[in-house]
């Protein structure tokens, strides 16, 4: 858990403070970071659509503007979500992470999905409300599983052809309506890769704002049959020996957690610990 930053909610009608930017997951960063002086920001009068009050980092009170397009500010530029998780901030990460899922969840609830009207931002809770209808909608939280698959000393590991080139990751995808996470995880490994699996142990959780899933991680045994890819969505999937992997996911996520888990206990080497 991040001791840095701490999610609270504040009333942006108040001045002060700091503000984070974002846009389709970019933040706005110059020299000194990816935090703004608010007032200072105001000045500038950027295509805000939703303006946020975030929680604390560093003890000092951080807001959101969320713009419409990513506006240009002299002597700043924007910068991925992604490379952000990738740099060693990890306390940053997290909050612009939030500010990611808050930002996208506001600036697609500004009007009621059951009748159209304007959505007003709630008064002591985060949630968009609608004065004509009474609708309702909290910040979007996709359940997703994901599961190391293993036979022994293999991993089954598969690669999206969205990864980077090398890249192998553990097995994941979204729970459905009606569906327990075990049988998504059952599913999915089905789906994705056509082999079975005996009863998945749940190992870790992960919130992960690309865009706004809630990784539930799982590790499973191998039960039966042949790897077989899904057309489109898998391009390999392999059993690697644990003494010759290929390239891991990035360090910050719960696929390389699972993975590095197993291994530790495998080989006797001391856990890692998840970040986030
Ligand atoms: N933190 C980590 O270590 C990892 C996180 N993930 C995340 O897991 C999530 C699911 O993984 P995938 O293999 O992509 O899922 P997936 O195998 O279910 O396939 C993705 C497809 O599912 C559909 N879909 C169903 N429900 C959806 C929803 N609520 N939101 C968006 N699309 C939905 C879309 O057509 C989408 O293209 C993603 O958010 C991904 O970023 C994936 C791998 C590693
Ligand atoms: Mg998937
Ligand atoms: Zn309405």
């Amino acid at each position: 858990m991040s001791l840095r930053w701490q999610a609270a909610l504040l009333d942006p009608s108040l001045p002060g403070g700091w503000v984070v930017v974002h846009c389709r997951q970019q933040f706005l960063l110059d020299d000194n970071g990816a935090l703004f002086p608010r007032d200072w920001l105001k000045r500038l009068e950027l295509p805000v659509l939703s303006e946020q009050g975030l929680g604390h980092f560093d003890g000092q009170p951080v807001f959101l503007f969320e713009l419409e397009f990513p506006a240009d500010v002299p002597g700043a530029r924007w910068q991925g979500l992604r490379q952000f998780m990738q740099g060693d901030d990890r306390d940053l990460f997290q909050l612009l992470g939030y500010a990611t899922q808050i930002g996208t969840w506001a600036s697609q609830h500004r009007f009621c999905g059951s009748c159209g009207s304007p959505m007003q931002a709630r008064v002591g809770e985060r949630a968009m409300y609608c004065p004509a209808c009474g609708v309702q909608h909290y910040p979007r939280l996709s359940p997703s599983m994901i599961v190391l698959v293993t036979r022994g000393d293999e991993l089954l590991l598969a690669r999206s052809p969205r990864f980077a080139p090398g890249v192998y990751s553990t097995l994941a995808g979204y729970v459905e309506p009606g569906e327990s996470v075990e049988k998504c995880v059952a599913r999915e490994v089905r789906e994705e890769v056509g082999v079975s699996i005996h009863a998945p142990q749940y190992v870790a959780s992960q919130g992960w704002p690309f865009p706004h899933s809630l990784m539930l991680g799982f590790h499973a045994e191998y039960a039966g049959g042949e790897i077989v890819p899904q057309p489109e969505e898998i391009e390999d999937a392999r059993w690697f020996p644990i003494d010759n992997l290929p390239a891991l996911p990035a360090r910050q996520s719960i696929a390389r957690y699972l993975i590095e888990l197993y291994l530790a206990r495998r080989l006797g080497r001391p856990e890692p610990v998840l970040p986030g």
